[in-house]
Formats: C-alpha cells, structure tokens, sequence
C-alpha cells in the first residue's frame, strides 16, 4: 500500500482516538504522528523523539491497539520509527509493545546525536558544595539513619538497595547538606561517574526552556546519561505534569539501568501531594529516610563543630543555653553564631550569656518554659533514683532530706509558687522549712562545686 494509503487509514484512526481523548491530548501527542507506510500487516509511524514514542507506547497503546485492529485490520502490527536527529532526519524503527522496558529501549541502535558524544567525555560539574561534605555533617540521632545510608550510597552508587534514597524533614534540619556530601563521597570514590546535583526549582526551568526551544529530546538524553541524580526538593513537583511526566521517564531510564537516585522532600512520599501516583510509587522503591529535628546532644554538637571551625572561644554555658533555645532549625543555630561573632567584634565585648541573648533573641521567640513543682519533683526523683511516694513521705534520712531541699529550692527558683504551696506539695512541710532548705542549698553551692554541678545538671534536665 501507498503512503496515501496509510494517510488515508491513519486518518481513519484518528478520527476514533479524537473521541477518546482531550483535544489537548489529541494535538501534543497525535497529530505529530506521520503515517508512514502499510505493508504487510505492518503500520508504520514516524514520531518525533524517543520520548515522544516512551510516552505514547506507555499512556496510549491500549486505545492505539484498539484502533488499528478496528479501523486497518486484526493481527495488524504497529512500528515506530523514532526521529533521532531532526536536522540530519536520522531515525530509528521499534516496534510497538507494552512490555517493552525503557532498558531494552535504550539497548536499540547506538544514535548519532549530540548527547552520545558527550557521553565518551563524562565529566559534568556536579553542581556540589564542597563544604557540605561527611566531615562537616555532624552525626545526632535525628539523621544516623539517611547518614548511614548516604555513606553507604557514597560508596557505591547504584549497587545498595537503597536505591531511590529519598531523605525527607522539615526545613532547615540538613537534607541538602547530606545529599551533596553523598554527592562528593561518589565522586570521590568513582571518580568517572556523572554526578549532578540539582534542585527541583532548577530543573523545572531547564524543562520549561526545553520545551521552549523544541529540545525535550536533548533534555532527555542529558539526564539520562548521569549516573548519579541527586534532585532537591522534589516536592516543588507539585502540579507540573509535564515536569513530572518527564522525570518519570528519567525515572525509570535511570532506575533500571542501575543508576543511582537522591530525592529530597519537606514530606514523606506517604503525603506528598499533587504528585503522580506513579512517581510516588517508585519513590518509595528504596529507602525512605526521615532527618527530624536536630535534638539537644545534635544542636550542642553542632554548634562545637561550628565555634571550632571559626577559631571562637564560647563558654559551655553559653552553648548550652543557645542550644536549649534554638531547637528547630540548624539554619538558625548558624545564624545566632554569625551574630555572636559580629556583635562580639563590632562591640569589642567577650561572647557571654547577655550577648548570646541577645543575638538568640533575634532569631527565636525566647519564652521561658513553664516548669511546675510536679516536673521539679518527677526529674530530682529520677536523679537520686528515687519513688515519688518516698519524697512526699515523712521519712527523714539523709537522701531523701536532701533530694526535698533541692526540690524546694528549684520550685522557688523556677515556679511562681508561694513557699507554703511549696511545702505542701514537697511532703507537706510548711513555709519555715522551704525557707531552711533554700538557704542550705544555696550556701552549698557556693562552698562545693560539685554540689553546683549537680544542681545544674538537674536544672538542665528540668528546662530540656
Ligand atoms: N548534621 C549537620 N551537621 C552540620 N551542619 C548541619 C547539619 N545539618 C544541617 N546543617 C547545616 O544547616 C544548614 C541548613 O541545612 P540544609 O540546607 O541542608 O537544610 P535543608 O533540610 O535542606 O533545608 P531546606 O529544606 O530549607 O532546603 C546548612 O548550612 C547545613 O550545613
């Protein structure tokens, strides 16, 4: 059969796959199509890229098959011939079948395109920040697990089973800052790899300019040529469907060919939303780790790490209350350093309580934490490791007189109690007795400096 021919049957066709789709959808991926040729039970297309020809053997072959049986024929058989080079108009032919995996895809024909070339010379800039690396990220409990894992992946891209590792948390808790240093860790250690790191925002626009410029298919082939793909705050996804349809296919490129995937995102793929189910699936292929917020040991780890690295001397005092204050976000506790160090120089003043106040005042809503006499009294308990009903009773040893001193006089110190409504809820002792045990307890912390030390720590326990 002619080629008329085949124009007059794809026409045909087209009229049937007008009614079954939008007409946004009939014009970005039908009419592109060029019938080609039909002969002997094979129907020949011509359609513009490879990706063009993912999307369509992916989303439409079922409606196509349908088609094509009812309009040209049962047993027809459809055969793609993908443009590989618009200019040069090189192709190549793949047959239509839904079981075709994009790895199989990508085994067809070596094409002469300008991303094969790039291909033999691999580096890339890898976008990294050389100063968020392993060394500078410090280890808490809220991020051991996406550490553990990100060293591991660092070490051998493609090859753990933590493949997407997808690392999520709230702003600020050091996302970015892991993900490059996996980054720099695979690139140290294989140095040929394609790594790159980019942010979902940034991505976005290059996909935008490439539709634009009619350059998907370039866009394409350089993404799938990275070995390594870390993508930041994949969350901004939300609602772009093209961007999302064409990650999907960068996805599964990569995916299958071994290749290894960072995602980040404020959520857990459990509630991402405005994303595609399909992506969120694969999301969630491989390791999903949470960074939740930095606790107190990871805050004062920190802020140590940080005061070193700047050559400043900072009292522990001083560490501790800007830690116990600042306890949401890593971004802020750098930023009370930042200050300290320009108030301390412009000022000409040492780094103290008052200036630490200060500058944490600037970045947090400092409220003093409402403590009550049952804390006071369920932290002195478990630090003399002792039962309630033992500081409430009459018994007077040693231990427990004592342990009652410390409690009373930190409900003095701490709560807005009167000294009789301490005594009562202290063993029901009555005013003159708080008032002894509060000045025991401040005459032996200026005599014995261990006893200071342990009322401080139990203080510390209380505001924690
Ligand atoms: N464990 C850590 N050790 C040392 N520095 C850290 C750690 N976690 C975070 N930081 C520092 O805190 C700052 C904020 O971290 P980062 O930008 O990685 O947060 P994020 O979770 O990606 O935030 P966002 O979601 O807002 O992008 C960075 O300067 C980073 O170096």
């Amino acid at each position: 059969m002619k080629v008329n021919s085949a124009n007059d049957l794809w026409h045909r066709c087209l009229r049937v796959i007008r009614d079954n789709v939008s007409e946004t959808t009939f014009s970005t991926w039908f009419l592109p199509i060029v019938p080609l040729n039909y002969e002997n039970n094979v129907f020949t297309v011509q359609v513009p890229s490879q990706f063009f020809y993912e999307y369509i053997e992916e989303t439409f072959v079922d409606l196509l098959r349908m088609t094509i049986h009812r309009e040209i024929g049962e047993g027809t058989r459809l055969m793609y011939r993908v443009l590989v080079d618009r200019t040069s108009g090189t192709s190549t032919t793949i047959p239509s079948d839904d079981k075709l995996k994009p790895n199989q895809l990508y085994n067809a024909p070596k094409q002469e395109n300008p991303f094969a070339r790039k291909e033999v010379i691999p580096n890339i800039d890898p976008q990294l920040n050389p100063i968020y690396n392993f060394n500078t990220f410090v280890e808490g409990t809220s991020n051991k697990l996406a550490r553990t894992a990100g060293i591991s992946i660092g070490n051998n891209p493609g090859t753990t089973i933590f493949n997407p590792l997808f690392v999520y948390g709230q702003s600020g808790v050091g996302k970015t800052h892991l993900v490059h240093a996996i980054g720099i860790q695979a690139k140290q250690t294989h140095p040929d790899k394609r790594v790159l790191y980019v942010s979902a925002n940034l991505f976005q626009i290059q996909y935008t300019d490439a539709v634009r410029n009619n350059t998907v298919n370039d866009f394409l082939n350089f993404y799938q040529s990275i070995d390594v793909l870390i993508l930041d705050d994949i969350h901004e996804f939300a609602g772009k469907n093209g961007t999302q349809n064409t990650f999907f296919h960068i996805f599964n490129h990569l995916h299958q060919n071994g290749k290894q995937l960072i995602l980040t995102s404020d959520r857990s793929p459990m509630v991402l939303q405005g994303l595609e189910q399909r992506l969120i699936t694969r999301f969630k292929w491989g390791l999903s780790a949470e960074i939740s917020k930095p606790d107190f040991e990871l805050r004062k780890g920190i802020l140590k790490h940080k005061i070193f690295k700047d050559g400043l001397d900072i009292d522990d005092e001083v560490v501790n209350y800007i830690a116990e204050n600042v306890t949401d976000n890593i971004r802020d506790l750098e930023g009370v350093i930042i200050s300290l160090l320009a108030y301390s120089t412009l000022t000409d003043k040492p780094i103290d309580l008052e200036l630490a106040h200060k500058a944490v005042s600037n970045v947090v809503n400092v409220t003093p934490k409402v403590v009550t006499i049952e804390q006071i009294r369920n932290v002195v308990c478990e630090h003399f490791g002792l039962k309630i009903e033992e500081m409430l009773s009459k018994r007077r040893n040693r231990e427990l007189a004592q342990a009652r001193q410390i409690a009373m006089y930190l409900a003095k110190c701490h709560t807005k109690h009167s000294l009789s409504s301490i005594g009562e809820m202290i063993g029901k002792r009555d005013h003159a007795t708080v008032l002894h045990a509060c000045k025991v307890v401040n005459d032996l912390m200026e005599i014995d400096k261990q006893y200071r030390a342990c009322i401080q720590e139990i203080q510390n326990k209380i505001k924690a």
